[in-house]
């Protein structure tokens, strides 16, 4: 990286009492990055992410953000917004004034009507916190979040909780948040959400990396899968088949080399004038590459 890291960790460890649960993390996400710290429960993102954002002091190692020490709030905070996974708003307070509070603190100008708009609560603007449904608080939070269009944004959990058409807004914003330039961090257990956004995945389990890249750098690891059904009275097996375990008549082949052996079975399905039928091909997904941490 050539500019300076907008997050640089660096040898970072933090321990509980007796028990280690950040263990020698190194990273760095770049201006304008979209990182995925993603893990298994308890693998210790929110624990790193709560160094990153100076609420929690490090036992050891070096954490830049903008070249600062996040201890040093005043010059950190006013270019972060953060979407902790539970939100911290008094219930008394509106949803206006909860924005404007995130204002005051991080010392960020914006307008409470245009981050509201966003989030599709201008008219629940003058509304209690405590009396908001789970998704509408979850939108303030992100409302307070981009609050100022700050550089570096960091959303935990975010879509939880939120139905169809709110993830798919939330994803807007922070679509265009990036072409302004933000810089994205992310944490989820959607994986889904990661693999189509994120420009590198940091995959944590037990305090450490398991593995670091990006998505396709992941997904590589582990081979491609060609699923299909065939009809009872097929005789043969194309390649290298086997059978599925999960659908009666259904086989599955595991493959590095996709193009290659998805013509291969085409040809053999033309050639003996059997039906493929449910056929899917693709990549591994990111939820395979999870399911195969604690068997290597
Ligand atoms: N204040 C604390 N005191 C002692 N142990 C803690 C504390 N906070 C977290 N831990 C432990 O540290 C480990 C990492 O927790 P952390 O919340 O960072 O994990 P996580 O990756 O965010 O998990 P999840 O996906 O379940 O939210 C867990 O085993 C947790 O029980």
């Amino acid at each position: 990286m050539t500019t300076t890291p907008v997050i640089d960790v660096d040898r970072l460890n933090l321990v509980y009492g007796d028990f280690h649960a950040v263990k020698d993390l190194s990273f760095q996400v770049g201006r304008g990055e979209f990182y995925a710290l993603l893990g298994t429960n308890g693998a210790g993102k929110t624990s790193t992410l709560e160094i990153i954002e100076g609420h929690r002091t490090a036992t050891s190692g070096t954490v830049r953000v903008f070249g600062h020490s996040p201890r040093d709030r005043s010059t950190v905070r006013p270019r972060m917004g953060i979407m902790l996974q539970e939100s911290g708003f008094s219930p008394d307070l509106t949803v206006r004034e909860s924005v404007r509070l995130i204002g005051d603190l991080t010392r960020r100008t914006d307008k409470a009507e245009r981050v509201l708009g966003i989030v599709d609560l201008t008219h629940k603007a003058g509304t209690k916190v405590s009396q908001l449904s789970g998704g509408e608080k979850r939108r303030l939070d992100f409302a307070t979040a981009i609050y100022g269009s700050p550089e570096l944004i960091f959303l935990d959990e975010p879509t939880t909780g939120l139905d169809i058409q709110s993830r798919d807004d939330l994803w807007d914003s922070v679509d265009r948040l990036r072409e302004d330039g933000s810089t994205i961090v992310l944490t989820t257990h959607y994986l889904e959400e990661a693999q189509q956004r994120a420009d590198r995945i940091g995959l944590m389990h037990q305090g450490a990396f398991h593995q670091e890249g990006t998505v396709a750098e992941l997904t590589r690891t582990l081979p491609a899968v060609i699923r299909f059904t065939l009809p009872a009275q097929a005789s043969a097996l194309p390649l290298h088949a086997r059978p599925d375990g999960e659908r009666e008549g259904g086989y599955v082949i595991e493959t590095f080399g996709l193009q290659k052996d998805l013509h291969a079975l085409l040809g053999w399905a033309e050639d003996n004038a059997v039906e493929l039928r449910d056929l899917q091909a693709g990549p591994t997904r990111l939820d395979d590459v999870f399911r195969a941490i604690g068997s290597n």
